[in-house]
């Protein structure tokens, strides 16, 4: 196999996807900066399959996405894949784009987890300079059905109607999502649209596609490249004169730095891993928001129109102690029936779900490798409904029982024909949390893995300027990075994540005195 030496980058970026488009295209605003983007997917550019909003669902598990499956899950549902976008852009360029800037209290939340300035004020202006196009859910966009669902959710709930949750933080309330796309297209404004299409053509920007980072190249405890293969097998180290910033997500990030001898010092050596730095906390605390579903069958079929079939949402406070939502839900304009099938529950030609969500569970899990060879999966535990309380399994019954009562509310009533699952004869606690945990599905939120924290915390694997505890020129800037998980859909707080390393970034380069 070839292997050759390329040239001299500042920084190389490991992964193209949300937070890796954002820190790419914001340093390669310097023209003398130079940068190479390490991508394991091609471009999604002219690719309307992708860069469709409402065509999502047909690139989950297709040759766009790694797919990665989850470890047995005693108390959960052991089927779950966990889709990982293989494409220019990431999971921005595969999911539903809902957007919500984290709350105030997530934040804060980070900030008491020991990412000193992480707090809420300190993001907010990263906020402010994001490039997406994000809009609430076009007028022509909101079906009649997901108008009656919000409707009836105010009526049974007395939850506020938001229109545009992004305007203020909130604790409770129901409307339809804001979302980053262009409706008159319905074209995503993806990490890849926004930060990196208008910016082809910089000189100083070099994207290496179809291009899998093997291994963090370091000597003398600093990183100074990436071992790399090429779609045609072709082996290169890509070097860096300033800093390798790995961005390859919840899952891959912490993949690839224990393939590169960086991870729990025990695990490495059992799997004959040469250890570069003992670092415990290397696929710990693996996070991850999990929800049921709640199907009902409709009279008949239901109007076409929608921006990508889950336009809607409710987020309820139960507890008024709590900081923020603790129980939220999307409303699909479809049978959502994958998981409860399997339980013998049929697919009803027509129909519609509410899936409880959990924003704040307290199980925790954890991603290991079973194999020193780059192309085995990693294990995925993500520990299920394992918290000691079942607070997760009991929220999950809670938003069951919600769901019913919004379901019995008009408008929302008139259009649902009979609950198919889990059918109406089940009402007791223990047999709807056994029903809700079986069928229970992700919305595919993996984040934690490589966590920020303070530098006494043994398991922290950055400091809060997202430098690797113990080793130089080493950065990580993607969902792995959470030290908690937002109670929103975490997209934007990625986003805010990649804006915050540029600026760390930019901030420290030499000669630069802002
Ligand atoms: C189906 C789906 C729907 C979702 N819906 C929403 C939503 O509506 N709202 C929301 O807030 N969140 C949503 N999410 C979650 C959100 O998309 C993710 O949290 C976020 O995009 C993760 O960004 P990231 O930068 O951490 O990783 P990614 O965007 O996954 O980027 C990682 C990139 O690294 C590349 N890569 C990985 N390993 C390597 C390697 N070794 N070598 C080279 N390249 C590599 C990958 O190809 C990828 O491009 C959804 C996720 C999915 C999958």
């Amino acid at each position: 196999m070839a292997q050759q030496e390329t040239d001299d980058y500042d920084y190389v970026v490991v992964g193209g996807g949300t937070a890796g488009s954002v820190v790419a295209s914001r340093l390669t605003e310097d023209p003398s900066v130079r940068v190479a983007v390490i991508e394991g997917g091609p471009s999604d550019v002219d690719r309307p399959e992708v860069l469709t909003l409402r065509r999502w669902l047909g690139l989950l598990g297709g040759d766009l996405d790694y797919d990665y499956p989850t470890t047995p899950q005693p108390r959960g549902n052991s089927h779950i894949r966990h889709s990982r976008a293989r494409v220019l852009g990431g999971c921005s360029s595969h999911n539903t784009l809902i957007s919500f800037k984290p709350l105030p209290s997530d934040w804060d939340e980070w900030a008491e987890a020991g990412a000193e300035g992480w707090d809420a004020a300190s993001m907010d202006p990263y906020y402010d300079r994001l490039l997406n196009n994000i809009v609430p859910v076009d007028e022509k966009d909101r079906n009649a059905i997901a108008r009656d669902f919000v409707e009836a959710a105010q009526e049974a709930v007395g939850v506020p109607r938001v229109e545009g949750f992004n305007k203020e933080p909130f604790h409770e309330g129901v409307g339809f999502f804001d979302l980053a796309y262009h409706p008159e297209t319905n074209k995503r404004s993806s990490a890849s649209v926004a930060y990196l299409h208008p910016f082809l053509d910089r000189p100083n920007l070099h994207l290496l596609l179809e291009t899998w980072a093997l291994r963090l190249e370091t000597a003398g405890g600093r990183a100074t490249g990436v071992h790399v293969r090429a779609e045609d097998g072709t082996e290169t180290t890509v070097t860096a004169a300033r800093e390798v910033i790995v961005c390859a997500g919840a899952v891959d990030t912490p993949r690839l730095l224990m393939l590169s001898g960086v991870g729990p010092k025990r695990d490495l050596e059992a799997l004959g891993i040469p250890v570069v730095h003992d670092l415990p906390g290397v696929g710990e605390n693996l996070l991850d928001h999990p929800e049921s579903v709640i199907v009902w069958e409709t009279h008949g079929p239901l109007p076409d129109n929608s921006a990508m079939d889950s336009d809607a949402g409710l987020f309820v406070r139960r507890d008024p102690a709590a900081k923020g939502p603790d129980l939220m839900f999307h409303f699909y304009q479809t049978p959502f029936t994958d998981n409860p099938e399997r339980l013998g529950y049929e697919k009803p030609r027509y129909g519609v779900s509410m899936t409880p969500n959990i924003p704040k569970p307290k199980s925790r899990g954890r991603l290991y490798l079973t194999s020193a060879d780059p192309a085995v999966k990693p294990a995925l535990d993500f520990g299920y409904f394992t918290d000691e309380d079942d607070y997760d399994g009991r929220t999950l019954v809670d938003g069951i029982r919600i769901a019913r009562e919004i379901a019995r509310t008009e408008p929302l009533a008139s259009w649902l024909k009979r609950e198919v699952c889990p059918g109406p004869e089940l009402t007791g606690d223990e047999e709807l949390g056994e029903y809700a945990r079986k069928v229970a599905h992700t919305v595919y939120h993996p984040a934690g893995t490589c966590r920020i924290g303070a530098g006494d915390d043994p398991l922290a694997v950055v400091g809060p300027d997202l430098t690797v505890r113990g080793l130089s020129g080493l950065r990580i800037a993607d969902a792995s990075v959470f030290p908690t998980i937002p109670a929103v859909n975490p997209m934007i707080g990625v986003f805010m994540v990649g804006e915050k390393c540029a600026d760390l970034l930019t901030r420290t380069t030499p000669g630069d005195d802002a």
